[in-house]
């Protein structure tokens, strides 16, 4: 592990050395701006009022703005457009186009509130403006928040996809407008996960952070998701990605590494080449603020007004979102445990809990809270006093932290949670009074507040037993826990949490070469240079190019829109067709060649030839010592039978080593093993390659590749008549020789479109790179007009200079 310890920190650009040319601005992304905006009934003026929630994340922007020498600029979504009552209560949504001229002065207010800092709004025009949130809270805070969702027949969610994909574009397209290179984007939390991979792709060097504020679940669990891939490749368009805590942190790595096949260390997870640094990092509050607001005297006095409502009793005090997972009714369950099982209490504990409403859990969970709270308050409650003290309201911050003050116990019984900054700041608020705190072992927060009590929710005897421990507590105990806990909040500050992050991030860009971001491949281009051409050459390696990576290779066969569009291609006389693949004759004829003759075949990475048109194979390799063969089965029959899941696919000249049923994490380690194996044994005797591919081993003749099979085909066309489009494409290794071979051929290096199929961080030489092989289907589809070029791209909302959406 590294020493982070001592890291020089980056608290400011001049920190940042200068060969990675910082130009000194962070643009720190967030879906809504810290102000709502609104309009009350009956007045026409545009209004602002300051957010609830997300107060650890706006005050790191302030921080960023006010004390550092960054220059920030906030990109967010202004959210819906309200109008309130004059209570401050919501009344209707106001169609968000709203004029140029009211669109600069109300942005104008919201930098005036944030004592001048940047923003750039964006604008999203149209009614139903939750439109643009669906898929995030119904269906990815689900996900990270272990909450299973109903089956469905997808139709919604597909819309809501679609919401989610444009949500992520306009951001995109906001920020390239504000872009300079050596900026830092800093872009926050589940609705922006596409977010970071777009924007690689249209800046390969530029420098982006990505934070999950939730917890991340199991892979086991995010793998329900549908578009569970898209949103990890979104994230990992990012430098560095951070979480709240070391479990989210293995969570996302062990996600990507079984749902994406990359590889992983515990901190980083490498994509052929591009490093995306996974780290730790959780925030923290800012101390400071909340301590001057805690100990003003108005607050002291609201402290004294509850401590008389209950003179005689111990409080105990709560204040969570009332939805599936902050553990509201464990916590009642809990407390009612607490009084049955130690009747001394009864009549001398108040629970003070005060619950804002959510936008998941709704109405049968706050049935249930008040249903639990009656039974409890009859049961234990007499007629002048209730145990319980439900507030099923926002309460204003002076009244939280008077609260938060007051209470001889906190009590924090979520059951899934990514930071309590609640619990936080309960700590600073007893700073004088040191009262304990418990805490659920299911928040993010358990991971760094140690020293707090810890209980599992679901226990109410233990919940019920750490009560009493706590109100039993000497004071030589209290204060010695609080001042752990005080030490670690006022040391983990807000401020702390971006000098951190920012310095990761700089780590991981000094350690790794990121030179290597392949631009995504530039499809009109590619089309107008396919139409011009009278001769065209196509160059196509088959597994994980023209059919995606299945368990079972004998499974990867063509799509009917694959066989249609070969079809297409290969019918016009100008183009030439060849599949270059590793597989074997028997695979390639069986599912190519009877089903298209003119389509040239080279089976297991050349060994094998078949031109377009014939009907025989040649074989290349045939006078080679085959001895070699059983060595390396014995290798690997001993690999198979310590692998569960792996297996050996036998071909005429090349044996693979396949490992995709195994577990990706000892099926990885096992490779390992057996390359070196193969390296220091096989490798030395005979004149054989052993090669690493998707979750594969190969073994085959070291003078046969498909480089060499490329330059044959290229070399058989006349001098002069070369062809004058070639387009190569693949995902592997092996497929880095065809693009090698393409490129160095002079005659024709203008014409070549070598295409990576993969991330844009994918180490290759081709020149382009498409994320997949849907993608590359799409780009043939368009060469063969069978696709329009703005189904084929990756599509884009049209968004005026003020960042407002405009079709
Ligand atoms: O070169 P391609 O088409 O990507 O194939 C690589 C390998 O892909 C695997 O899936 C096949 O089982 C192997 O036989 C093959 O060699």
């Amino acid at each position: 592990m590294e020493d982070r310890a001592n890291y020089p920190k980056v608290y400011g650009p001049s920190d940042i050395p200068s060969d990675l040319k910082a130009s000194g601005r962070i643009i720190n992304v967030t879906v809504n701006l810290p102000y709502q905006i609104y309009k009350t009934e009956n007045d026409d003026a545009w209004k602002v009022r300051q957010r609830r929630g997300n107060a650890a994340l706006f005050s790191s922007n302030e921080y960023l703005n006010k004390e550092t020498e960054w220059e920030s600029i906030l990109v967010a979504w202004t959210g819906e457009l309200q109008t309130l009552d004059n209570n401050g209560n919501f009344v209707g949504e106001i169609d968000s186009n709203v004029s140029e001229e009211e669109k600069t002065r109300i942005t104008g207010m919201v930098e005036t509130e944030l004592g001048g800092a940047k923003v750039a709004p964006i604008w999203l025009a149209g009614k139903n403006q939750k439109k643009w949130r669906s898929y995030s809270e119904n269906i990815i805070w689900q996900t990270l928040h272990y909450i299973q969702r109903e089956a469905s027949d997808g139709r919604q969610e597909k819309q809501w996809w679609y919401n989610y994909v444009k949500l992520n574009e306009a951001y995109s397209d906001m920020i390239c407008s504000i872009y300079r290179p050596g900026d830092i984007i800093w872009v926050h939390d589940y609705y922006l996960m596409l977010l970071p991979q777009i924007l690689r792709m249209k800046y390969s060097e530029a420098y982006i952070a990505f934070f999950i504020h939730t917890p991340f679940p199991s892979s086991e669990y995010f793998r329900c998701l549908s578009k569970r891939k898209e949103l990890l490749e979104g994230i990992l368009g990012a430098n560095l990605v951070g979480t709240q805590s070391y479990a989210y942190t293995r969570h996302f790595i062990s996600a990507c590494t079984r749902l994406l096949g990359v590889q992983s260390t515990p901190t980083y997870i490498s994509t052929n080449g591009a490093h995306v640094s996974v780290d730790t990092l959780p925030i923290g509050i800012n101390t400071k603020l909340v301590e001057k607001l805690a100990f003003e005297p108005s607050i002291a006095e609201k402290v004294q007004a509850i401590r008389d409502l209950y003179p005689d009793k111990k409080i105990i005090v709560g204040r969570d979102r009332l939805d599936n997972v902050r553990g509201v009714i464990q916590k009642l369950h809990g407390f009612e445990t607490f009084l049955s099982m130690y009747p001394e209490w009864q009549q001398k504990v108040v629970l003070i809990q005060v619950t804002a409403s959510s936008y998941s859990g709704g109405s049968k969970i706050e049935r249930k809270t008040s249903e639990l709270v009656a039974h409890i308050n009859g049961s234990y409650g007499q007629l002048h006093f209730s145990p319980v003290h439900h507030y099923p309201r926002h309460i204003a911050r002076d009244e939280y932290l008077a609260l938060l003050s007051v209470a001889d116990l906190g009590l924090i019984t979520s059951v899934r949670d990514g930071m309590n900054t609640t619990c936080l700041e309960y700590v600073v608020c007893q700073k004088n009074n040191h009262s304990p705190i418990i805490l659920s072992e299911f928040s993010g927060t358990a991971g760094s507040l140690t020293d707090a009590v810890q209980v599992n929710p679901w226990d109410s005897v233990g919940v019920a037993q750490a009560i009493n421990e706590c109100l039993l507590m000497s004071d030589e105990r209290k204060t010695e826990m609080h001042n752990k806990l005080y030490k670690h909040v006022t040391t983990n500050t807000v401020q702390s949490w971006v000098v951190d992050n920012m310095t990761r991030l700089v780590r991981n860009l000094q350690r790794h070469d990121h030179s290597h971001i392949t631009p995504g491949l530039d499809r009109s281009l590619a089309l107008s240079k396919y139409k011009s051409a009278k001769d065209r050459l196509f160059l196509f390696d088959y597994d994980g190019t023209l059919t995606p990576i299945v368990n079972d290779p004998s499974a990867a066969i063509p799509s009917a829109k694959l066989v249609r569009y070969l079809k297409l291609l290969s019918e016009d006389p100008k183009n030439v067709i060849w599949i270059i693949s590793g597989r074997d004759e028997a695979f390639l004829e069986k599912w190519i060649g009877e089903v298209n003759e003119n389509i040239g075949l080279s089976a297991e990475h050349g060994c094998f030839m078949k031109g377009v048109g014939q009907e025989t194979w040649e074989n290349l390799a045939e006078k080679t010592d085959m001895s070699w063969q059983n060595d390396v089965l014995d290798v690997f029959n001993y690999y198979t039978e310590r692998t569960q899941g792996s297996h050996v696919e036998r071909k005429r000249i090349a044996l693979t080593w396949h490992y995709r049923r195994a577990d990706p994490e000892f099926g990885a380690f096992q490779a390992l093993e057996l390359r070196s194996h193969l390296e220091q044994t096989v490798a030395k005797k005979y004149d054989v390659e052993v090669m690493t591919g998707k979750a594969n081993i190969e073994v085959r003749p070291k003078f046969l590749n498909k480089g060499e099979i490329v330059k044959t085909l290229v070399n058989e066309y006349p001098e002069g008549k070369k062809p004058e489009f070639i387009f190569c494409v693949g995902d592997d290794k092996t497929d880095e020789d065809m693009f090698m071979a393409i490129k160095n051929i002079p005659e024709i290096a203008d014409h070549v479109f070598p295409v990576v199929v993969g991330l844009s961080s994918k180490m290759t030489t081709a020149n382009w790179h498409l994320i997949d092989p849907a993608n590359v289907l799409d780009t043939l589809g368009l060469l063969v007009g069978a696709v329009d070029i703005s189904e084929a791209g990756s599509g884009s909302v049209d968004i005026n200079s003020e960042g407002s959406v405009t079709n």
